[in-house]
């Protein structure tokens, strides 16, 4: 059925993936490109979310990171305002930065570490000088991220363009959470992000698709249900995962 308010779409598109996704990232951009007030339209998303889908967890992906200071009003304005159960932070400024992010065990947060785009190389790939020798920034990051971890809510968004690179770090985060970006429309291969992102029980990497779900387009001459198209790539990205971690040996009994 075709949609004429862009919130209505988000519905939709909600409404339709309510039981195959575990997380909802909303998305700004989408909504100004849709012509809509974002924030608007972020608060009638988060509430639509949180009626259709109760137990999905919904991630804030701002990428917030200032001094010690000003931060605590940050993790207030995404954790008490707008009720997000996870973001995403920049770590650039350092541990006290993050403090305030991390102190609600409660609340996931995902710090960016080696990114998808191709400008991440210009500075996360730098070698730099550590105790135990010269090796990338981004390992170097990884391995702080572990030990900021004390509440164990810590996790890293780690590309899935660069596969060596996200296994790279698995092997130095076993446990951790990783937030991988990067499928469909970037051009990652999904069997590879899946492989190299998981933990040795083939869990804890959360395989993000944006714009290969909310773009989906409906048959050329079928219904131009768009609910129903995102649905469906939805569904096959899931069944993809599910087949990769079976084959792999890790699949959901
Ligand atoms: O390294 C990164 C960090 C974040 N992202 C975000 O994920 C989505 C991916 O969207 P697609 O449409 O599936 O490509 C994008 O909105 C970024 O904000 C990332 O891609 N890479």
């Amino acid at each position: 059925m075709p949609v004429k308010d862009p919130l209505d779409f988000n519905r939709a598109i909600i409404d339709a993936t309510a039981d195959l996704v575990c997380a909802y990232k909303p998305n700004i951009a989408f909504y100004e490109a849709l012509g809509m007030d974002g924030l608007r339209a972020l608060e009638g998303t988060i509430d639509h979310i949180r009626k259709a889908a109760p137990n999905t967890v919904i991630l804030g992906d701002a990428k917030r990171g200032d001094i010690g200071s000003t931060a605590p009003a940050y993790a207030k304005a995404m954790f008490q305002v707008w009720g997000f159960d996870a973001v995403t932070v920049n770590a650039w400024g350092g541990y006290d930065g993050l403090e305030p992010f991390l102190e609600d065990p409660a609340r996931g947060v995902f710090i960016w570490c080696r990114g998808s785009n191709p400008g991440s190389a210009d500075l996360q790939d730098l070698t730099v000088n550590t105790l135990d020798g010269p090796i990338p920034l981004y390992q170097h990051l990884a391995r702080s991220a572990d030990g900021w971890n004390r509440n164990g809510n810590i996790g890293l968004v780690m590309g899935a363009t660069n596969p060596d690179q996200l296994a790279d770090v698995r092997s130095l985060c076993p446990h951790m959470p990783l937030l991988i970006p990067g499928v469909g429309a970037q051009g990652g291969d999904l069997a590879d992000a899946v492989l190299a992102g998981m933990d040795r029980n083939g869990r804890r990497a959360l395989i993000n698709s944006s714009r290969g779900i909310i773009y989906a387009r409906p048959e050329p001459g079928g219904s131009q249900d768009f609910a129903a198209a995102a649905r469906q790539a939805a569904a096959r990205l899931r069944d993809q995962i599910n087949r990769i971690l079976t084959d792999a040996g890790k699949g959901w009994l």
